[in-house]
């Protein structure tokens, strides 16, 4: 990497110096309680670091995908309160602006003191943060840049929003002096050791509620990974491709060309789909939904006939995917198996966690990417050190492993 790097930035002198840090904070939540702080605790380093060699620290992140438009639903707030306390314990002050590039942020940053921390809102609730036109994502970068004032200079250590060409990621590293983050390092060092010769057998266990995301990472990934192991809301794509029907459950009718497309060339390309045999089926999407077990090819038998909602897979396929997972050399996990954050559902995504804590037991290398993904083997009671790694990216791990070029790390010549 020719990046210049945070320790480059600090060997520069930072004193009394704005840095605008871009930070992954997008923390999952119930209500307004953060119920996992991995991505915060990632986060602290770079900006304690920062505080502590005196510079001024303004820290700009994203909270869901609003519409572009302030939304109190998606407020940054919960995230830096989380932030606040954590740098308290540290001896650094968090201030919090209740705008982005408004006049409240304008005079907090003006007044920060050297050593101080200031969390600008979501900066997804101004629509040219996400814009499609160059000029417009320009524009915002250039008045989130003016915060900084003279000697101002940009970190970029938001390792989870790295494949999004968006303006706090990507068009502000055109606009002051662009430095990386340790995270976004620490994270690509451990992820090209995926990339490079992985051991095989190879295996990939894909899930999660970001399917068209999701799915257009496979196409890359056939021919890569040995296996791919398909659970979560995506596999209702799966199973439609295969001619079943799903019910209620997630589906992208659009995508299901797609993947009739990728389950067709897998096999000569050497990669093998491994889909659910069986699932879960739900009366309704709630945490005490009446819910029966169901063939995959059968979901719309149950009592709930075409209403049934697929929130789980079952146990014959956690079983089976924990035994792939188990054999595997080098394992990479992004998206739960099914709806983890209610406790009926969680059994698929449970099992595959074992699954990889086995194989790290048995020497393989394990990743897993992903907030939520992250998030769901905390809340489930595993440990980070019973993996080889937990990344804060999810989206940003499957696109690095199929060697999409990151806009993040492009913009920063990395
Ligand atoms: N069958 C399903 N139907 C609906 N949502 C699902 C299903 N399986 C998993 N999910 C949801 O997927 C979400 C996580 O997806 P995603 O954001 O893609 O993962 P990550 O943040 O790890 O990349 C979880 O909130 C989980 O409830
Ligand atoms: O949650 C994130 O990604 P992930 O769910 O793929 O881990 C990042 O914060 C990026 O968010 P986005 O997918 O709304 O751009």
């Amino acid at each position: 990497m020719t990046a210049r790097t945070l320790d480059d930035l600090l060997a520069d002198g930072v004193r009394g110096r704005h840095v605008l840090v871009r930070s992954d904070l997008n923390v999952p939540l119930d209500g307004s309680t953060v119920t996992d702080d991995g991505r915060v605790r990632a986060s602290l380093p770079v900006i304690q670091k920062l505080a502590e060699a005196g510079a001024r620290v303004l820290v700009m992140a994203h909270l869901g995908r609003p519409k572009g438009a302030p939304d109190p639903k998606y407020t940054i707030k919960p995230a830096a309160d989380r932030l606040a306390e954590l740098a308290a314990a540290a001896g650094v002050t968090v201030l919090r602006a209740e705008d982005t590039v408004g006049e409240r942020a304008k005079a907090l940053a003006a007044s920060l003191e050297d050593g101080q921390v200031l969390v600008l809102e979501n900066v997804r609730f101004d629509p040219r943060e996400t814009s499609k036109d160059d000029a417009e994502r320009a524009a915002f970068a250039r008045e989130l840049a003016s915060l900084t004032g003279e000697r101002g200079a940009y970190v970029d250590d938001a390792f989870g929003a790295v494949h999004r060409k968006h303006a706090s990621v990507y068009d502000i590293a055109g606009v002051l002096p662009a430095y990386l983050g340790e995270l976004v390092r620490t994270e690509v060092e451990v992820l090209r050791r995926l990339t490079d010769g992985a051991e095989r057998p190879y295996v990939v266990v894909l899930g999660g509620s970001k399917v068209s995301d999701k799915l257009a990472v496979i196409a890359n990934l056939i021919g890569k990974a040995d296996k791919l192991l398909v659970g979560g809301g995506m596999l209702f794509t799966f199973l439609a491709a295969q001619g079943h029907k799903v019910g209620a459950s997630l589906l992208e009718q659009d995508q299901i060309a797609t993947v009739q497309d990728y389950l067709d060339r897998a096999t000569a390309a050497g990669t093998e789909f491994v889909l659910p045999t069986d699932v879960v089926v739900a009366s309704k999407f709630a945490a005490d939904a009446d819910h029966e077990v169901a063939a995959a090819d059968a979901i719309e038998d149950t009592s709930f006939g075409g209403a049934g909602i697929g929130l789980d897979i079952g146990p014959d396929t956690a079983a089976a995917f924990a035994k792939e997972i188990a054999g595997a050399k080098t394992v990479f996990w992004n998206g739960p198996m099914g709806v983890f954050e209610f406790p009926a559902f969680a059994a698929g995504t449970k099992a595959v966690a074992q699954g990889l804590v086995d194989a790290t037991a048995a020497g393989a290398l394990t990743v897993v990417g992903g907030g939520d993904s992250a998030a769901a083997v905390r809340t489930l009671g595993f440990d980070d050190a019973q993996f080889g790694h937990i990344s804060t990216g999810g989206g940003a791990s499957l696109e690095y492993l199929e060697g999409k070029e990151l806009p993040g790390l492009t913009a920063l010549g990395a």
